[in-house]
């Protein structure tokens, strides 16, 4: 049993969201990875080698991003019989105005809506203000924004207004949820056992042919995974079973 965390970062908050959600939901029994789209195609990873999922993007200028839409829309059936999470991280969630604060709510109800998923769990969070990775142009752009919105103005610093114990909450409950769908589901199985806890994902590998003497793969598996498969070990001829070095 594992779970994943899919995520789009343009500076990064998103990505320390995504990687404390899976952190959180690793310490719970839930062994999860983490998957940047930003950095790799998400036609690499391996969505249905996972029992539970997670997906979270950020918005910028009123957009999730469109390759957690995309991903959304290639797994859409797989999505819809796993346990699954959706988080939105944005600034309009804490702007001083009512009206900004709904309309973060809504863009994300919308945009799941749009992509016609129904996540089991879902959360808007507070992101940062990262003036120190802006350019000159957005720099600007985001000082007027965060004045308007009653924000933090002084573009010599960075802030951060993620509330973590939320992030936690939240990571905590939808692990929670993940046990029990899997207790009905499956009852009698053994409590999880958790292995490989920190890795980044599984990737995607049509290389597996489980010949080469002593190979332990299993080909039957989508990733040609196996219980024993560590993905660098030398009986896989370094093809198969692939999974992304540890942070
Ligand atoms: C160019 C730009 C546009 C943004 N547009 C919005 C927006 O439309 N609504 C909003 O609530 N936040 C907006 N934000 C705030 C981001 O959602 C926030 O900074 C978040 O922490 C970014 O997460 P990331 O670093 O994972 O991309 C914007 C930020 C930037 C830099």
């Amino acid at each position: 049993m594992r779970a994943i965390v899919i995520y789009a970062t343009c500076e990064g908050q998103t990505e320390r969201i995504a990687k404390r959600i899976a952190k959180v939901m690793t310490d719970q029994g839930v062994p999860t990875d983490t998957f940047d789209v930003t950095r790799r195609h998400v036609h690499e990873l391996a969505v249905d080698s996972y029992d539970a999922v997670v997906l979270g993007s950020s918005l910028h200028y009123a957009e999730h991003d469109p390759r957690i839409a995309w991903c959304i829309r290639e797994n859409r059936r797989l999505l819809r019989e796993l346990p699954t999470a959706f988080f939105s991280v944005s600034l309009g969630i804490i702007s001083e105005h009512y009206k900004d604060r709904v309309e973060a709510e809504w863009l994300a109800e919308s945009f799941l809506r749009d992509e016609d998923f129904v996540p089991s769990r879902h959360a808007c969070f507070a992101g940062a203000l990262r003036y120190s990775k802006y350019g000159w142009l957005k720099k600007h752009l985001m000082q007027w924004i965060a004045e308007k919105a009653g924000n933090k103005t002084n573009t010599d610093c960075d802030y951060e207004f993620t509330d973590w114990n939320a992030v936690e909450a939240f990571a905590e409950e939808f692990a929670n949820f993940v046990h029990r769908c899997r207790k009905e589901t499956r009852p009698g199985l053994k409590p999880i056992e958790v292995r490989k806890p920190y890795r980044e994902c599984v990737v995607r590998s049509t290389e597996c042919s489980a010949t080469s003497p002593g190979c332990t793969c299993d080909p039957e598996s989508p990733t040609g995974e196996s219980e024993e498969c560590s993905g660098d070990s030398a009986t896989c001829d370094g093809k198969c079973c692939q999974t992304l070095a540890s942070e």
